[in-house]
């Protein structure tokens, strides 16, 4: 190989590099790609970015390959392979017409910089956000606990040395939430006088030791039983749930079936052609068939008695004299489904707790249910806090738009919840008080004011009205203010924090088990993915992280990730879970799959 090799096609696109390539990285990536090569020659193995084709050339990303390959481990290369740099994925060079913009992979923005190795902290990326994961810096939304970049075993360490607060270097100590925040039990030393808006209420406020996050979803699955059952046609059970296993109520199919058109055939052939009209599909009684004869059929139609098989029309020709001859070998039983082969009267189809879906109503429509037993969806009312919120519009004057309400129902739905309503409710305490008692549904769902803000008033609603708090806090990030509730007449209320990626946190966390168990639907299976990237983790807490899975099915981590963004969670499929001390490349996450109510794949 020679540096002229690598210099001839820099960009993969067969032109010679222009004057406005980037010559510091073009520079960088050929001595890197020298020392991979040296390497992979070694018998050392293509670490991630960097792949060698077939014929020997050896590409290389500089800049982003989002969907760089793991080659590893790779055949020594011989000294003669020819390499040549190419970027790899890199966006086309002419500018969408009127835009002035390059087209590019809508999730190139999202994807953590090559080279980095860590989940970047979205304040040293550029974001103009200080939050989110930090990598070696401060995270103004008090996430110091984050550990530290630099691979799951020093993360590990980080987590080691200070369990409950900053990993090194990561930030103070007074910027942890957890620090900042009194103990529940403290007294109230506001004093009474204060009024409500000037003054976070005594004991409104997370508790010292929140609730580890797997035990959260567990108390969650715990809390409820389900709502009752009901009968329904099966045109509207769509959503629900069975409440009782699906039986089959006959044999399917319920006769012997032709799976083809053509002709039954009884015995050995050749066959001679009877019955002018043929057996179709629907038709009652059939007349038997006797050896050495045949009768045309239509798919779905009866097979006569005495028949032996169905021979397609395509593998058939009658002769002058009515005789038929196959043009195969006809196997006894062939092209026939004989009664019962799907099922029998009586076989268990679905059990108790399965989710109605169109496949369920098909398969019970097809062994003869005109209605099935479901538990219905849970109904669930969502009250959205802040009088800062706006509904439409731009945000203007330190009013922001409304991101929960319109996020929320269709994910509640997609959870199996009947959302009957989506309330804005602002920042009264009464409001909020008002609300809860005139609610009469299975779950209610309030967002934002569970911290210890001047205006957070559910923690202090929930306290007057009697509640019994299940889980106050979680040990995740972001979301740990989320709590559940049981209300005094055995409903159920979670709290959402108000940072819109928090809330979606504590709707997977916490909502969704417990919309499971009001419907009587076992826990979800957990589902586990493995990590492409480093992600590092929080020192104590689980990390939920939003994640696209590669069309190899590994995960690749997403940038704006912070507490108050959306912009990750946008281009997301899943939520990672990240447990305290992270992960490395290629550990196994559970994943939480973002369900997709428009039905897009
Ligand atoms: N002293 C402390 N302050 C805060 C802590 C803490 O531990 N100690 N935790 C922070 C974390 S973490 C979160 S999360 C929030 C949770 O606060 P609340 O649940 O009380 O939510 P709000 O204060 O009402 O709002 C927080 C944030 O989110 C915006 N928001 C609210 N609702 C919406 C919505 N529907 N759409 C878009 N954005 C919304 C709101 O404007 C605030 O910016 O508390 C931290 N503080
Ligand atoms: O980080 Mo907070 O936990 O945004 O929910």
């Amino acid at each position: 190989m020679s540096a002229g090799d690598a210099d001839s096609d820099r960009d993969g696109d067969g032109r010679p590099a222009s004057a406005d390539d980037d010559r510091a990285g073009l520079d960088r990536a050929t001595a890197e790609a020298l020392a991979l090569l040296a390497d992979a020659r070694r018998g050392g193995g293509v670490r991630p970015r960097y792949r060698v084709r077939p014929a020997g050339r050896f590409d290389f990303d500089f800049a982003a390959d989002p969907f760089g390959e793991v080659s590893s481990p790779t055949p020594p290369l011989p000294d003669s392979t020819d390499v040549r740099l190419r970027r790899v994925g890199a966006a086309p060079r002419t500018p969408l017409a009127g835009t002035g913009a390059a087209p590019q992979d809508p999730l190139a923005p999202l994807l953590v910089p090559a080279g980095s190795g860590v989940l970047p902290g979205d304040a040293r990326s550029g974001d103009g956000q200080a939050e989110g994961a930090a990598v070696g810096g401060g995270d103004a939304d008090g996430d110091a606990g984050t550990a530290a970049a630099g691979g799951a075993a020093e993360q590990a360490d980080a987590a080691a040395a200070a369990p409950d607060g900053p990993a090194s270097g990561t930030g103070s100590a007074a910027s942890e939430p957890d620090d900042a925040v009194p103990p529940a039990s403290e007294p109230d030393r506001a004093g009474s006088a204060r009024s409500a808006r000037s003054v976070p209420e005594p004991g409104s406020v997370s508790p010292e030791r929140p609730t580890p996050w797997p035990a959260a979803r567990e108390v969650a699955a715990g809390a409820a039983g389900v709502l009752g059952v009901r009968d329904v046609g099966i045109g509207e059970a769509l959503g629900q749930t069975l409440a009782v296993g699906l039986t089959a109520l006959v044999d399917l199919p319920s006769f012997d079936t032709s799976a083809m058109d053509g002709w039954a055939v009884a015995g050995p052939g050749p066959w001679r052609v009877g019955g002018d009209e043929g057996i179709l599909a629907g038709r009652g009684s059939i007349a038997p068939l006797a050896d050495g004869h045949a009768v045309r059929i239509a798919t779905g139609a009866r097979v006569p008695p005495g028949a032996t098989a169905v021979l397609r029309s395509e593998h058939g020709t009658v002769g002058p004299h009515g005789e038929l001859q196959a043009q195969r070998r006809v196997t006894h039983g062939q092209d026939v489904r004989p009664r019962g082969q799907e099922c029998q009267k009586g076989d268990e189809l679905l059990p108790a707790g399965t989710f109605v879906t169109p496949a369920v109503l098909g398969l019970a429509a097809a062994c003869g249910y005109d209605q099935v037993r479901v538990v219905p969806r849970p109904r669930v009312e969502v009250l959205v806090l802040g009088d800062e919120l706006l509904r439409e519009g731009l945000p203007h004057d330190g009013r922001i738009r409304d991101a929960l309400g319109p996020m929320l129902g269709p994910w509640l739905e997609a959870l199996g919840a009947e959302v009957v309503a989506t309330r804005r409710l602002g920042d009264e305490a009464s409001a909020l008080s008002g609300a809860l008692e005139a609610s009469d549904t299975d779950l209610v769902l309030t967002t934002g004011g569970t911290a210890a803000g001047p205006v957070d008033h559910v923690h202090p609603t929930l306290r007057r009205l009697g509640a019994e708090l299940l889980v106050d806090g979680v040990a995740v990030r972001p979301g740990h203010p989320m709590l559940l509730a049981r209300l005094g007449d055995g409903r159920h209320l979670v709290g959402l924090p108000g940072n819109p990626l928090a809330a979606v946190a504590g709707l997977f966390t916490l909502a969704a088990p417990l919309l499971r168990a009001l419907a009587g639907r076992p826990a979800a299976q957990p589902s586990w993915a493995q990590v492409a990237e480093v992600v590092p983790g929080h020192a104590s807490s689980t990390r939920l992280v939003p994640v696209v899975r590669r069309s190899d099915g590994w995960l690749l981590p997403l940038r704006f990730h912070g507490p108050a963004m959306l912009r990750g969670l946008a281009g997301a499929d899943a939520l990672a879970v990240v447990p305290p001390g992270g992960l490395a490349a290629g550990d196994a996450a559970e994943v939480l799959v973002l369900p997709r109510p428009g039905g897009a794949p």
